[in-house]
């Protein structure tokens, strides 16, 4: 049984991005904004708009302090952070659904968000994702290295130089698997499993544009940030 061991330099790099993950987060909670009060589907909506909105915003922030990331080609960097931002939107919002929250708070917010104006069709894919990766109880560390990870896919429309986001995906998958190793010793697979979230994002994450426009309102207004990351 090989002894798997974290290097001084994948601590470093851990700290780094666990540490950035943690300062570009939205200021506002949005699920204690949902708690508090009902919203209209229009009310919703906006809130939702004004959410993604400071999400891509703090994305483009995190993505600064990934190491090497500034070095990629800048229209990669581009390339990288549209084709990213849905995922990691989901990503936020599940990792948002799934925090220990007082008992009984975590049903209100399920109803409030399966009330909110979105479609029914979308609603069971988005809660089953949501609930997958409660289960995961991820520490923030992995969460951090999850989200950097889905942001540095190669395969994303227009990267030129995919060898170059191959080997910075690679440097951050190493260490989240030695992580998960260290991390939950009791269960081999987890690391899979984790990675196995990513191809269920990417599918969730194909529904978004539908989601939005679907919404139960007329006239969707989207502010022009959001009209460039999202197909709208
Ligand atoms: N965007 C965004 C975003 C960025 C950071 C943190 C949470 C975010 N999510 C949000 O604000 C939305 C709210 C916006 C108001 C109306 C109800 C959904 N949201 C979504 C949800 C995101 C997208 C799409 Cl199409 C449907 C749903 N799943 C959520 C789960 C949660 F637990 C949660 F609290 C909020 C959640």
């Amino acid at each position: 049984k090989e002894k798997v061991e974290i290097t001084k330099e994948q601590q470093a790099l851990m700290k780094i991005i666990t540490d950035a993950y943690n300062r570009h987060q939205i200021p506002q909670d949005v699920a204690k904004k949902l708690l508090q009060d009902q919203y209209s589907a229009e009310e919703n909506f906006l809130l939702l708009t004004e959410m993604a909105t400071s999400q891509v915003q703090v994305l483009v922030e995190f993505t600064k302090n990934i190491p090497g990331f500034l070095s990629l080609d800048r229209e990669d960097q581009i390339a990288l952070l549209k084709g990213s931002a849905v995922e990691a939107m989901f990503l936020r919002s599940a990792q948002v659904f799934s925090r220990k929250m007082p008992s009984g708070h975590t049903e209100v917010l399920e109803e409030r968000i399966r009330k909110s104006g979105i479609s029914e069709e979308f609603i069971t894919p988005m809660f089953n994702f949501y609930k997958s990766i409660g289960e995961l109880h991820m520490v923030q560390e992995e969460q951090a290295l999850l989200t950097t990870v889905t942001i540095l896919t190669p395969d994303r429309p227009y990267v030129k130089d995919q060898q170059a986001v191959e080997r910075l995906q690679e440097t951050m998958l190493d260490v989240l698997r030695k992580l998960c190793v260290l991390q939950h010793p009791q269960e081999p697979q987890y690391f899979a499993r984790l990675l196995g979230r990513l191809t269920e994002l990417r599918t969730l994450s194909h529904y978004h544009t539908e989601m939005l426009v679907s919404w139960r309102m007329n006239d969707h207004k989207f502010t022009p940030l959001l009209c460039e990351i999202w197909d709208v």
